[in-house]
């Protein structure tokens, strides 16, 4: 059984890694994704310098998921692009991401900037699509906001590059939305991010789970993952073959990372459950998945990414 496959022109061992935000916001979380089955790394999103983001309890375990709104704490760009560096000399063929989340288009273009000029060698994933920063409206939802950002990003930045999406719930918007990002030489889009804006209730003390916000967060996990699928799936379909797609959102099993890339995934992200597993999950969802595959006939891949039949 081959698991191997490629993001842009990085090479991964292994479909599987981690989701930006998860696991991967410190040296030594980050250093964790390295030591395991994981096939590449992302950072956590970060903007120009840190930020402690929004007051705890932020993130909370659910019966089939998880609700988190973290309101992006990061160390700031240097810290992440210093370990990317630094690791590229200790590691050099393990695919990093770094991802962005400026809260400015003057922003990002200083981090895609700084990026450009270091010695920076992997993908980056530029975060359209943070739902927890208050007062920040998501820019995935904005497509006149997005068009004016890619446009402007491709004209400074000539480094490989994709962008996280938010969960889109309706056909027209998939078509709109594709029809933008066909405009600009994407490396990869990113789908799904949390789907914002949920709302869970502890029953017995009649509170919400979370403070920031008024409770209201990302919601992750086994309730998202119908919605991971449409979007894979729905891109895929609309969106020139020359941009790949990462597939995030709901996957706990072999199966689920299975169904992913049967809607056209090339790589796949877990979130939630590596926040509740740890990095051993990562071994035991491709195990799974080398199960089935045996079980299907199927020695790479490739042998049946994107081949969802509908009935
Ligand atoms: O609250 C966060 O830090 C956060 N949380 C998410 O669920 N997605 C994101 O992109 C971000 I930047």
């Amino acid at each position: 059984i081959d698991l191997t496959t490629t993001l842009n022109k990085l090479h991964f061992k292994t479909p599987l890694m981690n989701a930006a935000g998860v696991h991967c916001a410190t040296t030594t979380e980050l250093d964790d994704l390295l030591d395991s089955q994981a096939g590449g790394l992302v950072t956590k999103s970060a903007t120009l310098q840190p930020r402690t983001g929004n007051p705890d309890p932020r993130y909370a375990n659910l019966p089939f998921g998880s609700i988190n709104s973290m309101g992006l704490p990061n160390q700031g760009l240097d810290y992440y692009l210093n370990y990317a560096n630094a690791t590229a000399l200790t590691h050099p063929d393990f695919p990093i991401l770094l991802s962005l989340a400026g809260q400015s288009l003057a922003e990002n273009l200083q981090m895609l900037e700084r990026i450009q000029a270091s010695a920076f060698s992997g993908l980056t994933e530029l975060n359209l699509s943070c739902p927890n920063v208050p007062g920040k409206p998501q820019i995935g939802y904005d497509f006149d906001q997005m068009k004016t950002i890619l446009t402007a990003v491709f004209q400074t930045f000539n480094q490989p590059l994709g962008i996280k999406l938010p969960p889109y719930f309706d056909l027209a918007q998939f078509d709109l939305v594709a029809d933008i990002l066909n405009q600009f030489p994407l490396a990869f889009i990113n789908t799904i991010n949390s789907v914002g804006n949920g709302l869970f209730i502890n029953l017995e003390t009649e509170t919400t789970v979370i403070k920031p916000k008024g409770g209201f967060g990302g919601i992750g996990g086994s309730y998202v993952k119908p919605v991971a699928l449409a979007n894979v799936r729905a891109f895929r379909q609309r969106l020139n073959p020359a941009i790949q797609i990462i597939g995030t959102g709901g996957v706990v099993s072999g199966g689920d990372l299975f169904e992913l890339i049967l809607c056209g995934a090339d790589v796949v992200q877990i979130g939630t459950t590596l926040a509740q597993e740890g990095t051993p999950a990562f071994g035991r969802i491709l195990t799974e998945l080398e199960r089935i595959m045996a079980q299907k006939g199927y020695a790479t891949l490739a042998d049946f990414r994107g081949n969802l039949k509908t009935l």
